[in-house]
């Protein structure tokens, strides 16, 4: 009969935790990946039916309903983003987003769908509204063949209205895996600079090619948006796999930027998974957070391009 590996070097996990000193990680992964990743597996499944008992009835309202992109992934009621509501119109405060954790934060990040044609003008509200001065766009608008996202900001220096918000692209910076764009974005007499993050190299239910692609991104993202106050909007397709991988990732590379001695993916995930369904969604997506940390303790060049 197969033995299994020793169980990982660690403090004690709990069944909502498992920190790794930082020390350890490299070994831990090499432990955890170790027979075609069969710990990975076992550890990813205890994360399967974290939150799910959460309501989402303000979701699954019949005018809401046509707001949402998949009939399967709804925000919970506790911890969704709220609209101002219009006059008294039933639904007006209801969009498919949610608060999530980050690293500074307990309300860090918003994390939603991507756009429909239908709520794009609900997502630029929620943008002006939150007070948000970034957007990461983790998905193209089309993947073989299929809408995955609405066209949701101006395609050039022209500006576009979205409800009573204007939006006009200011200067456009592309690299091979990503493009960093800077929006006005006007509502009345105010206006704010906001940037837009697209990672556009990243296949729906996969990992960026290399992984460490995606380190590289984070680091883009985090030098040019440091960490203040206002929230940022995450969305991918769905709002949950690629959004929460980035989530993850970028809580722990600023927790190694910070000295940190442990490590705790697992309790990421499941305090990410409380706030909404199937944060990182797939098994590969889990690992490719561990690979990055890997390759950054292993000091590997992971510096953006010029
Ligand atoms: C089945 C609904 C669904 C579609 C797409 C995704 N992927 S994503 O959350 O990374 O956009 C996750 C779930």
């Amino acid at each position: 009969m197969r033995r299994r590996p020793a169980p990982a070097p660690s403090t004690p996990a709990t069944c909502t935790s498992r920190p790794v000193r930082v020390q350890d990680f490299i070994d831990h992964y090499r432990l955890m990946s170790a027979d075609s990743d069969f710990r990975f597996s076992e550890e990813f499944e205890e994360l399967k039916h974290v939150g799910r008992e959460q309501p989402c009835t303000a979701a699954d309202l019949p005018c809401n309903r046509p707001k949402n992109r998949f009939t399967n992934i709804l925000p919970y009621d506790h911890s969704r983003y709220k609209l101002q509501p219009v006059d008294d119109e039933e639904g007006s405060d209801y969009i498919n987003a949610n608060y999530v954790p980050g690293h500074n934060s307990p309300r860090e990040f918003i994390v939603t769908q991507g756009p429909l044609h239908c709520t794009r003008d609900d997502f630029w509200r929620m943008c002006w509204e939150s007070g948000s001065r970034a957007i990461v766009m983790l998905t193209r608008c089309v993947e073989k063949g299929r809408e995955k996202c609405d066209r949701y900001w101006p395609y050039d220096t022209r500006p576009v209205y979205y409800g009573d918000i204007a939006v006009t692209a200011l200067n456009e910076s592309r690299y091979p895996d990503w493009t960093i764009t800077e929006l006005m974005v006007c509502r009345g007499a105010e206006q704010r600079v906001l940037k837009h993050f697209h990672f556009t190299t990243w296949p729906d239910f996969g990992v960026p090619d290399p992984p460490t692609t995606l380190a590289r991104f984070v680091r883009a993202f985090r030098e040019r948006c440091p960490a203040d106050a206002r929230p940022v909007v995450v969305h991918c397709s769905a709002g949950v796999g690629r959004s929460g991988t980035f989530i993850t990732l970028d809580r722990a590379l600023q927790q190694l930027a910070a000295h940190a001695e442990y490590l705790d993916i697992f309790g990421m995930v499941y305090s990410m998974r409380r706030e909404r369904v199937w944060m990182v969604q797939t098994e590969q997506q889990y690992i490719c957070i561990h690979q990055c940390l890997v390759a950054v303790l292993e000091g590997q060049d992971l510096q953006p391009p010029p």
